[in-house]
């Protein structure tokens, strides 16, 4: 009999279907996992779950009886309770690596297009007014040779790194858990507090996983320490930042501008007044969808999910005590 899994939300069509081929597969989106009956039947004997941002937590987890392994896809794993996961002996997986240089782009995207004002040329000239998008009323800021923050030096954090070194020649402020020498000899990048790097960067730019200790970091106090210049960046996750402290920081003129990939509410509300500010860029939470990069991160997560499934280690183990435990 083949082995039942849950598919949720996001994953390739090739992947899907592979993965169909081998497993009996119950596809779900668009439903509220809560509730929704065909989900909570298909829980009890899944072994596997597969999927982007299914918030996997101890109710959950207490109606699946039978699981082995959470593969995301996704390299955030804020979504997954990993403490009640390793009690339980269920293996997690992510999908790091594959999208670091993808998102890294996305950064520079949303920085050049805040920075450039690209977005509002853009509607200026599609609306045939040429001229009078023209001029010092929507002239921009430069980029290269400015200081950029990078919080949360890890392996997206140093792809920004490398972009903002050699593709723009700027001056790299950094903020982490830990000092990353590899980081400040390939990049020239130089350590400092949190305050330092918001009172000293032009774009401070936030790339830090959502945990305990990061939610809400970015609050009034943050705001008010950035320079009213700083155009302020967010592609880590949206509850990093207190939002209401950022519109109004960009209300007060306290900050210039923002590029956002993430919010505290997905999908944004539409009455969030972040929507209605032209110095305010914002994507749905885009900062790894290429078709290169998606496929390379479901491709990663099936192969996560099939190794547990086989009783093999899966490459990127989130908890690889689990591993250790259920081998020992
Ligand atoms: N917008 C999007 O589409 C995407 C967003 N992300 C977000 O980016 C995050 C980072 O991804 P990676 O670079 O691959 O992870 P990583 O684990 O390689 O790097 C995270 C870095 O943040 C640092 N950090 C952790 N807590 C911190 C704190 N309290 N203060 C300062 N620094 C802290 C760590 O020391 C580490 O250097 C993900 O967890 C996810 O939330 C990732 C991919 C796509
Ligand atoms: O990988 C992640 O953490 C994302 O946010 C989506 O790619």
């Amino acid at each position: 009999m083949k082995k039942k899994i849950i598919v949720y939300e996001r994953l390739e069509k090739p992947v899907l279907k592979s993965l169909q081929e081998k497993y009996d597969v119950k596809f779900l989106k668009n439903i509220d996992t809560q509730t929704n009956e065909e989900f909570m039947n298909h829980l009890k004997e899944a072994e596997g779950i597969i999927g982007l941002a299914l918030e996997v937590n101890k109710t959950l987890l207490d109606n699946a009886p039978n699981l082995k392994i959470v593969s995301n896809v996704s390299v955030g794993y804020n979504n997954l309770d990993i403490e009640e996961l390793t009690k339980r002996h269920i293996m997690a997986t992510n999908t790091p690596d594959v999208l670091t240089d993808t998102v890294a782009d996305t950064v520079f995207g949303i920085l050049l297009a805040a920075a450039r004002r690209i977005p509002e040329l853009d509607n200026l000239v599609k609306s045939k007014q040429w001229v009078e998008a023209l001029g010092p009323d929507y002239y921009g800021v430069d980029v290269h040779h400015k200081t950029i923050g990078i919080i949360g030096m890890g392996r997206i954090g140093q792809a920004i790194a490398q972009r903002a070194k050699f593709g723009f020649d700027m001056n790299i402020l950094y903020h982490s858990r830990t000092r990353k020498q590899d980081a400040e000899t390939k990049f020239d990048a130089t350590y400092c507090s949190l305050d330092d790097l918001l009172s000293k960067s032009d774009f401070p730019v936030l790339i830090t996983p959502l945990t305990p200790e990061t939610r809400g970091l970015i609050s009034k106090r943050e705001f008010q320490l950035m320079k009213p210049s700083a155009i302020f960046i967010n592609a880590s996750r949206g509850k990093t930042v207190v939002e209401k402290d950022l519109i109004a920081a960009l209300q007060t003129g306290e900050i210039a501008a923002a590029g956002l990939d993430v919010f505290e509410q997905e999908p944004v509300s539409p009455n969030n007044p972040l929507l209605e500010m032209k110095n305010v860029v914002t994507l749905p939470h885009v900062g790894s969808s290429t078709y290169e990069t998606e496929l390379k991160m479901s491709e990663l997560a099936a192969r996560n999910l099939e190794a547990g499934l086989n009783g093999e280690k899966p490459p990127t183990m989130i908890n690889p005590k689990v591993w250790e435990l259920l081998t020992k």
